[in-house]
């Protein structure tokens, strides 16, 4: 992680936290300014992740680039829908572009996500968030933003000092891209785990006992994690793989699953790439955001957002259009570019309907009420 240190204030142009995407020749973006305008409003499309200025830069929280660690400024209150449960809404109007609050939650492991998912599809309420972001970004063609930005950003990379931890080398575009080029080299040094428990830690590997031994909470700086037993275990030799989110407030999430061995595995097969992602579960702790339902037609957009560690981004809500006060404030599970996924699913729904009754199709459903709504969703 790298600070800024911008002589009178930070300044787009100058500001190190800012990367300068006009200057890798991305047309496609013609802002070349912060995120955020001069009323903490984003003006870039969410295809592409946002660097705020952190705790190492010397400006101060009333710089340009931080809006999101603000925290929420909107009045907000949680109702019951007609057909969707709870729900969010506003009590004031709110502006195109006003950064609404984040989603957060307990921070779990892929592999623990699929457990809980089929768990949850009992109840039929699921609260998992998938942080895909930039594994989406791969293999999607549709968002383009960030794959136009990795290419560019293969451009500056310096063949000579690929390891380097420079501040452009920490930039998630650029970390995501040095795990994808480790892929494509075959430099992986990730093997499987002898059993299901274990960890490692990057110099050693614990077993199964040594592991229900540790103490469960370790307190890292700022940090607060937990360590947990894993259902997939994956050996990391030579590399710390610790991953952690900030301990905002009581509110917030204070909780982490660790697992510590996933993280920084270098991918060798689909599976093992998917395998080592992350999702984040508000079931049990996160904010008012789990009370916000899926519409097709959706006033909010989610950004990723780093604010601090690249380790994990924060996930955004800002309004993508002005809103009433008392609207109900939605946002797409799907994701801006899931609605054929979506569609796709259906599909899918529909031929197992024929064969097998159709619950999953009932349970996907959508009840989003608009006019664009396309039947289901997929979370
Ligand atoms: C993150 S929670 C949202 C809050 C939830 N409505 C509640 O009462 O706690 C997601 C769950 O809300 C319901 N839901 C959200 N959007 C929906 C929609 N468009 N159609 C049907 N159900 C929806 C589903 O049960 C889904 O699993």
């Amino acid at each position: 992680m790298a600070g800024c240190d911008c002589p009178g204030g930070c300044k787009p142009d100058t500001c190190s936290c800012n990367y300068d995407y006009r200057g890798l020749g991305l047309e496609w973006l013609e802002d070349s300014g912060f995120a955020y305008d001069q009323n903490g409003r984003v003006t870039r499309p969410n295809n592409i992740g946002i660097t705020e200025c952190n705790i190492l830069c010397k400006c101060s929280m009333e710089c340009q680039n931080r809006v999101v660690q603000r925290g929420r400024e909107v009045k907000l209150q949680i109702f019951m829908t007609r057909e969707c449960g709870w729900g969010l809404r506003t009590l004031e109007p709110i502006p195109k572009g006003t950064y609404i609050d984040s989603y957060l939650g307990l921070v779990i492991t892929r592999a623990e996500a699929e457990r809980r998912e089929a768990e949850y599809r009992q109840s039929g309420l699921s609260y998992l968030f998938d942080l895909d972001f930039f594994e989406k970004s791969n293999e999607n063609s549709m968002n383009c933003g960030m794959e136009k930005t990795l290419e560019a950003l293969e451009l500056i990379e310096s063949p000579e000092t690929p390891d380097s931890e420079s501040a452009e080398t920490q930039h998630p575009a650029l970390l995501q891209k040095k795990r994808r080029r480790a892929t494509r080299f075959g430099n992986s040094r990730k093997r499987r785990a002898k059993g299901p428990f274990t960890t490692g830690n990057g110099r050693g590997q614990r077993n199964q006992k040594e592991v229900e031994a540790l103490s469960e909470y370790e307190e890292i700086g700022e940090f607060r994690v937990k360590q947990e037993k894993v259902p997939f275990g994956y050996e990391e030799v030579g590399q710390s793989s610790r991953t952690a989110t900030r301990n905002h407030s009581v509110e917030r999430t204070s909780e982490v699953s660790a697992a510590h061995n996933l993280e920084r595995s270098t991918s060798t097969t689909p599976e093992d790439y998917r395998l080592r992602s992350y999702s984040l579960d508000s079931k049990d702790m996160g904010n008012v955001t789990r009370f916000s339902n899926h519409s097709c037609d959706p006033n909010l957009d989610i950004y990723s957002v780093v604010t601090g560690s690249h380790e994990i981004f924060t996930l955004a809500l800002f309004a993508n259009r002005d809103i009433t006060a008392g609207s109900e404030l939605t946002f797409s599970y799907s994701g801006t570019a899931g609605l054929e996924r979506a569609k796709e699913k259906k599909k899918q729904l529909k031929n197992r309907k024929n064969k097998k009754g159709g619950e999953d199709t009932e349970l996907f459903k959508c009840r989003c009420g608009t006019t664009k709504c396309v039947g289901y969703y997929w979370n």
